[in-house]
């Protein structure tokens, strides 16, 4: 379970000689790879995922649903690339689900283990345990689910699956995550009695995968009656159905694109994303509008999505509430930019695979730059920055957004670079095939 932990030397980042100008191909989205994943092992008859994300986070998915007994047959696809066939079947305990730091093995998967019959025990990495759970835990029980967690309402826990859940009405709080939403709506259609699920809190994060959830259980035949379909404001029901076994063609992780169009904003040049898709509910398509904002152009076409950088970077007043996974990379490009940036709406980052307003801040400040961290977010005043080693506190995000910096700051040493791999698998390959032009 701790193996990635293993100390890796420091990788070098690779600065760019001058303005990028590659095509590049992003691995699979892990927000839809692991939503199709639990979609098709609830489902009545087999399905497909294509171009599944391969990574950290999508095999301990896939791991976890096969020890519940789900089959999971990976061949390749002859179109390119992976195709996996999933095959459902009565899910069972005993069984023992790794979660690593995976928030959506860690939030999707209870709500399967209670359908199951048989206990299921749920452990991970350190951090996991002090990643948000209670929504969840105290959800599913309030739906007619056993589950032990000593009254920590976190990992590590023993859900006590009796093969069937009785559902119905439920309030959770799902201001410190969407994805205790999300869980609970992806087996609903397995309930006995649904869903209707209310948000009691004050906020919720990340909407847009929100709509990925009920976009993708609509897709796979289930009824869905959500705030943005007419329902009331902050309740999503879900009525008991058969779900359909899907041939599904995963997007590319648009959020993973960032680091890549970022690294056209700060050089000045020009990077081509492949199958972008025209419409899409990934947060990562905000990124069109937010790097335009912040100094470039972009056009989506049958290439893709091209975003070219005009060399100046202007600083932003953005909150990014909805599209938090941005920030990372997002505060790389604010720190090299001209003019200060406020970026807000996101507090709930601080727990998450890091503080990552705390981790932000430090290491931006390590290497010269002016971050305060305020309530809900970061103020950046971009001074000039210097080399020098880059922590990354086990953060993917964190190791691409310092890569960025990278390009233009010589001398920045990213720290575990691996840790890239819970969702983006080969990053430093990528990167470097960026750079030489032949990233596609
Ligand atoms: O449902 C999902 O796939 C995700 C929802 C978001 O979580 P939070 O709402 O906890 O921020 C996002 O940050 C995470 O990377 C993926
Ligand atoms: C917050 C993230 O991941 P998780 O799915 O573990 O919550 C992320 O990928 O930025």
């Amino acid at each position: 379970m701790t193996d990635h932990l293993a100390d890796t030397a420091h990788w070098p980042a690779p600065t760019a000689s001058g303005p990028v100008d590659a095509t590049v191909t992003v691995p699979g989205s892990k927000s839809v790879t692991n939503r199709a994943l639990i979609l098709a092992a609830l489902a009545a008859e087999p399905g497909w995922l294509r171009r599944p994300l391969r990574s950290r986070d999508t095999v301990l998915m896939a791991d976890a649903l096969r020890t519940l007994g789900v089959g999971i047959e990976e061949t390749a696809d002859p179109a390119g690339g992976e195709a996996w066939r999933v095959i459902p079947s009565g899910l069972r305990g005993p069984a023992a689900v790794d979660v690593g730091n995976a928030g959506t093995v860690m939030r999707f998967l209870p709500p399967v283990a209670a359908l199951a019959d048989g206990e299921v025990t749920f452990d991970g990495d350190p951090r996991s345990h002090e990643r948000p759970l209670g929504g969840v835990i105290a959800g599913l029980r309030a739906l007619g689910a056993r589950i032990d967690d000593e009254g920590r309402g976190a990992l590590p826990l023993t859900v006590h699956g009796g093969g069937s859940l009785t559902g119905g009405p439920v309030e959770v709080d799902a201001s410190s995550s969407s994805q205790f939403v999300s869980a609970l709506l992806l087996s609903a259609p397995r309930f006995n009695q649904g869903v209707e699920l209310r948000h009691t809190g004050r906020s919720l994060p990340s909407l847009p995968h929100i709509r990925m959830t009920v976009d993708m259980l609509r897709a796979a035949g289930a009824q869905v009656d959500s705030p943005e379909g007419g329902g009331e404001a902050n309740v999503w029901r879900v009525a008991p159905s058969a779900l359909l076994g899907r041939d599904l063609t995963v997007e590319p992780d648009l959020s993973n694109a960032a680091p890549f169009l970022a690294a056209a904003l700060v050089t000045g040049g020009r990077v081509t994303v492949t199958d972008w898709p025209e419409h899409t509910t990934q947060p990562g398509d905000a990124l069109r509008e937010i790097f335009t904002r912040m100094g470039g152009a972009c056009v989506l076409d049958e290439r893709g999505l091209t975003f070219t950088g005009t060399g100046r970077i202007t600083g932003i007043d953005a909150d990014l509430h909805e599209v938090g996974e941005l920030a990372p990379v997002i505060a790389a490009v604010a720190a090299l930019a001209d003019t200060p940036s406020r970026l807000r709406g996101i507090g709930h980052l601080r727990l998450h695979e890091t503080d990552r307003l705390a981790a932000l801040a430090k290491e931006l400040n390590e290497l010269g730059s002016d971050v305060r961290e305020t309530e809900d977010g970061l103020d950046i005043r971009p001074r000039p920055m210097v080399g020098g080693v880059f922590r990354t506190y086990e953060d993917h995000r964190l190791a691409t957004a310092a890569a960025v910096l990278g390009l233009v700051v010589g001398g920045v040493e990213v720290e575990n670079v691996e840790t890239t791999g819970k969702t983006l698998p080969d990053f430093p390959g990528l990167w470097t095939a960026m750079l030489a032009g032949t990233g596609a």
